[in-house]
């Protein structure tokens, strides 16, 4: 088995992950916040995600400083600049506009890990999966740039969803937390993936998944008796595979 994960330990408070946390122009939910801010070493937001931050930390403000905001400073309010400016948070700016500004947010992330040397589990994405579609899409294809720039496992969450880009391989996936959700999922993005799962209640056999021909959505975990752990998900795909899966909130 090529890669292991946890994806939702980093949103146990028992959970073992160290991470690094973005920030993207969403809403921003306080109990994900509160935890992964806890353990994160390295907190970025990317543009108007800090006017989410600013505005969700009335009153607190000081205590959720983000290490640096990138992006090309349209969305991000001159108040807000200000503020974080003021209290000696970095603010980088990246001008190009052939790359979003979470993938540039991420590629300072990358280089700040490997400046510090640190030992992280994954980076973890807030926001991203919500608003506007092309937005969302861009996201799914910062995972892709992702593949070439970190061997760390890129997450990305937002309210009850969970997305992370399978790499061609094997894969097992830890999926007994009890914050997950009912359904899961394993969509082709980037192209055909030839797939083989166990542990769902739809597997696939050598299979391709592709766009308008099969893709497997609304798909769940294999039931197991009354009292039994859920056994983890196996993956092996020969292309990058998106996996997504729910996240169980407010006892929902
Ligand atoms: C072929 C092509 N299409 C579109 C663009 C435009 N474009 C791609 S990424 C990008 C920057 C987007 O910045 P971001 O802050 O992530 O999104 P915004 O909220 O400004 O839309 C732009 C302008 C381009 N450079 N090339
Ligand atoms: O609807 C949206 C809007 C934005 N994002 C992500 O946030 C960053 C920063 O956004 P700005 O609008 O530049 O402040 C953007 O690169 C997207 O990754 C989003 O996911 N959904």
């Amino acid at each position: 088995m090529d890669e292991e994960l946890t994806p939702l330990d980093c949103l146990l408070h028992s959970g073992k992950q160290k991470i690094c946390l973005i920030i993207l122009n969403q809403p921003l939910d306080k109990d994900y916040l509160h935890i992964l801010w806890s353990k994160a070493l390295v907190k970025a937001c990317a543009d108007g995600a800090a006017n989410h931050l600013h505005n969700i930390t009335a009153g607190v403000r000081d205590s959720f400083l983000p290490d640096y905001i990138s992006g090309d400073f349209d969305s991000i309010t001159a108040e807000v600049k200000a503020f974080y400016s003021g209290k000696g948070c970095k603010l980088i700016e990246t001008a190009d506009q052939d790359l979003t500004d979470f993938t540039k947010c991420l590629a300072i992330m990358v280089e700040e890990i490997q400046r510090r040397q640190l030992q992280v589990d994954a980076i973890v994405t807030l926001g991203g999966l919500a608003g506007r579609l092309d937005q969302t899409m861009a996201c799914i294809e910062t995972l892709h740039h992702a593949m070439s720039m970190t061997q760390l496992p890129l997450l990305i969450i937002q309210g009850t969803s969970l997305a992370y880009l399978l790499r061609p391989g094997s894969h097992r996936l830890r999926v007994n937390t009890g914050l997950e959700g009912d359904w899961c999922s394993l969509i082709p993005v980037g192209g055909p993936c030839q797939t083989t799962t166990t542990g769902l209640k739809w597997n696939l056999n050598d299979q391709i998944l592709q766009f308008g021909k099969l893709v497997s959505t609304s798909n769940t975990y294999e039931p197991v008796p009354p009292g039994n752990p859920r056994k983890p998900v196996t993956v092996t795909t020969d292309q990058p595979l998106l996996w997504s899966m729910g996240i169980r909130k407010n006892g929902e």
